[in-house]
């Protein structure tokens, strides 16, 4: 490469790097107004005067002294003292102060921070947004970020704060230098200061870049770690004998992340650290021998060599000023990450969606949602995760208010997919959702949300009391603790509440002080109630995915009995692959290829002969078998 190609390829990084660099500060502005002008401004005065401490105090010692070796006015070398003595103290009563001050500026800008993160999360990304793998990498980044909390943006906001006292200070030694020593060594001093410091903190800047790079792998080996060293994997590892597979995977991961740390740590500060170190000590030198000539060239006696004591403790502080800044410079690069992130989810949403959309609104008082009158009405409707392969394609579907409708399928059918759209988490790409003819996206989304009440196949398990784990389907009704009883009796968890040790109050958690554990199967008619209990408070739309998939057979022989009281009055959908869970439906629908391939009574669908007929004898067959002559309620079928 000619150096006339170098060049046209360095002046571009040089100008993206200035940019990024005003960006960096720019964040960092717009994080520091979250914290409130008052505490920011009155920090950054502080900062300054703990910038101007440690020069007032080497200049009040340095001029008490050339006071006092020239045996001469032992008053002034006093006071010069009480400045430098005053100087000390006021150092070391500002630390204290300053972290205190720093720590609340940097709760603020965390705060703030937190709160814009759940927001996205809670309320302005549609959740094919969250779900995509660059906003769920970036997400979970922002999650360990916080939940490690030493490298916030409050930190980075901190950090960057910080730097006015160092820059005071430098200025401060410049100008004691050349004040003492002359202009020479000064501007020497000054240059030297400012290329190492931007020369060593550039590589460390672009280190803190490449850290985020680094954290799919760190991520991956911290999985690894924590399989072999938590309970929750234990049991399989011991019983699959994988203990050697363990230790031979982290050794792998931890390897290859340390190779790559370290290839980066040679290059990125191997070479930059010999260059700015011979710059550094260069530069020291020349300053040191400007100081020296001008010492030479002075009027000898204890005045000049004052002077030069103190210029020689100026130049000092200005060569400290190349290091990297434990209280700035780290929180600053690695502190940022976090925001950056939050950022660039928001570009990408808003790319996504056109603009944030709403979801849900947020939580509080919220007037009843009306029935569903008619019923929900899927028309041609088309949905595909990735573009060319629809999961569902041309769904024509009536779920009719008042009645409830099972839908069967084989896996990967689009079964739960259909349930997405019926909630509106997604948009179809083609047709409508009609609620009563209102295309689902024009209906008010939390409206939509407390009519419809859905228990996922994946039901969340919150670390929260018995109480919160029900009513959080209708959390302004949480104090309706007859209610919880209620729908915890329904699905025949009556004796639940009193079995635990604080009663409704119980976390569901060994984490917590008093938790407790339940059973899948208790998870899985807790999740149930939870539902119920939305209906209790509105909801008119009840959707059951696969219900009874960890219930025993009394469990779903249970279901099977109250099937018709628990989905009295609604319009209902329950999806199940055991066929007992859904033969009371009024319609039993079978997902085929993303539509619809055969409909009607159980009765009915059996006679034809299709699908439906010849899963539902398999599984007969296979519980006939099972239970053997003496049945059991699985019989039922
Ligand atoms: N979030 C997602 N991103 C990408 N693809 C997905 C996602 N969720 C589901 N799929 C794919 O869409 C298809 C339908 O999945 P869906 O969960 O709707 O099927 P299902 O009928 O409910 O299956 P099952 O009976 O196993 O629960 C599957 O091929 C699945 O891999």
């Amino acid at each position: 490469m000619s150096d006339n190609g170098n060049a046209q390829r360095l002046w571009p990084a040089i100008a993206r790097r200035e940019r990024q660099r005003r960006e960096a500060a720019g964040q960092l502005v717009t994080l520091a107004r979250q914290a409130g002008a008052g505490l920011v401004g009155g920090t950054l005065a502080l900062h300054v005067l703990s910038g101007l401490a440690p020069v007032t105090f080497m200049v009040g010692v340095g001029v008490a002294l050339q006071h006092l070796a020239a045996g001469g006015d032992l008053g002034a070398a006093g006071r010069w003292l009480g400045l430098a003595l005053g100087a000390f103290v006021v150092q070391q009563g500002l630390a204290p102060l300053l972290l205190l001050l720093s720590k609340e500026i940097a709760r603020r800008v965390d705060r703030y921070c937190l709160t814009r993160f759940m927001t996205f999360a809670l309320l302005d990304a549609p959740l094919p947004v969250m779900e995509r793998p660059d906003v769920a990498d970036r997400l979970t980044y922002v999650d360990e970020i916080f939940e490690q909390w030493t490298f916030t943006p409050g930190a980075a906001t901190e950090g960057g704060i910080a730097l006015a006292g160092r820059y005071t200070q430098l200025a401060g030694a410049v100008a004691v230098l050349a004040w003492t020593a002359g202009w020479w060594p000064a501007l020497i001093a000054a240059v030297v200061a400012l290329v190492v410091r931007r020369g060593r903190s550039e590589a460390f800047f672009h280190w803190g870049r490449l850290n985020r790079e680094f954290t799919p792998y760190q991520r991956q080996t911290a999985y690894v770690r924590e399989l072999a060293t938590s309970t929750r994997a234990a049991k399989d590892i011991r019983t699959l004998g994988l203990i050697g597979w363990v230790e031979e995977r982290y050794a792998a991961e931890a390897g290859g992340l340390h190779e790559r740390l370290w290839y980066w740590r040679r290059r990125l500060y191997g070479g930059p650290f010999v260059i700015y170190t011979v710059l550094a000590v260069a530069g020291a030198a020349a300053a040191l021998v400007a100081i020296a000539r001008v010492a030479d060239g002075g009027p000898p006696g204890s005045a000049a060599v004052g002077a030069t004591a103190m210029a020689v403790q100026a130049l000092a502080l200005c060569a400290r000023f190349g290091i990297v800044f434990q209280e700035s410079d780290i929180k600053m690069v690695f502190g940022r990450g976090a925001w950056e992130a939050l950022l660039e989810i928001d570009d990408i949403a808003r790319g996504a969606t056109g603009e944030p959309s709403r979801t849900r609104a947020v939580a509080g008082p919220a007037p009843a949602a009306g029935p569903v009158r008619a019923g929900v009405r899927f028309e041609g409707v088309r949905f595909a995760y990735r573009p060319d392969r629809p999961v569902i394609d041309g769904l024509d579907l009536e779920l009719r208010a008042g009645t409830s409708t099972a839908i069967v399928g084989v896996n990967g059918a689009g079964k739960t997919t259909m349930v997405k759209l019926l909630a509106g988490l997604y948009r179809p790409d083609a047709g409508t959702v009609r609620v009563d003819g209102t295309d689902l996206r024009d209906l008010d989304p939390a409206a939509w949300t407390r009519a419809i009440a859905v228990t996922f196949q994946d039901f969340v398990r919150y670390e929260a009391s018995l109480r919160d784990n029900v009513a959080m389907s209708a959390i302004g009704h949480r104090n309706d603790s007859a209610g919880i009883l209620a729908e915890l009796a329904r699905v025949g968890l009556e004796d639940l509440a009193a079995s635990l040790p604080d009663g409704l109050e119980t976390p569901l958690t060994r984490a917590l002080p008093g938790g407790r554990e339940l059973s899948g199967g208790q998870w899985q008619r807790l999740a149930l109630a939870r539902s119920l209990f939305a209906v209790r408070h509105g909801a008119s739309v009840l959707v059951l995915d696969e219900p009874t998939s960890q219930l025993d057979a009394r469990g779903e022989a249970e279901f099977f009995d109250r099937f018709l009281d628990l989905t009295e009055g609604l319009t209902s959908v329950v999806i199940s692959h055991r066929f007992s869970s859904v033969r009371r439906a009024d319609r039993i629908v079978v997902l085929d290829g993303g539509r619809v391939s055969e409909a009607g009574g159980h009765d009915e669908l059996v006679a034809a002969g299709g699908t439906y007929a010849s899963m539902f004898a398999v599984q007969a067959r296979r519980f006939a078998t099972e239970a053997g002559p003496a049945g059991g309620k699985e019989m039922q079928l």
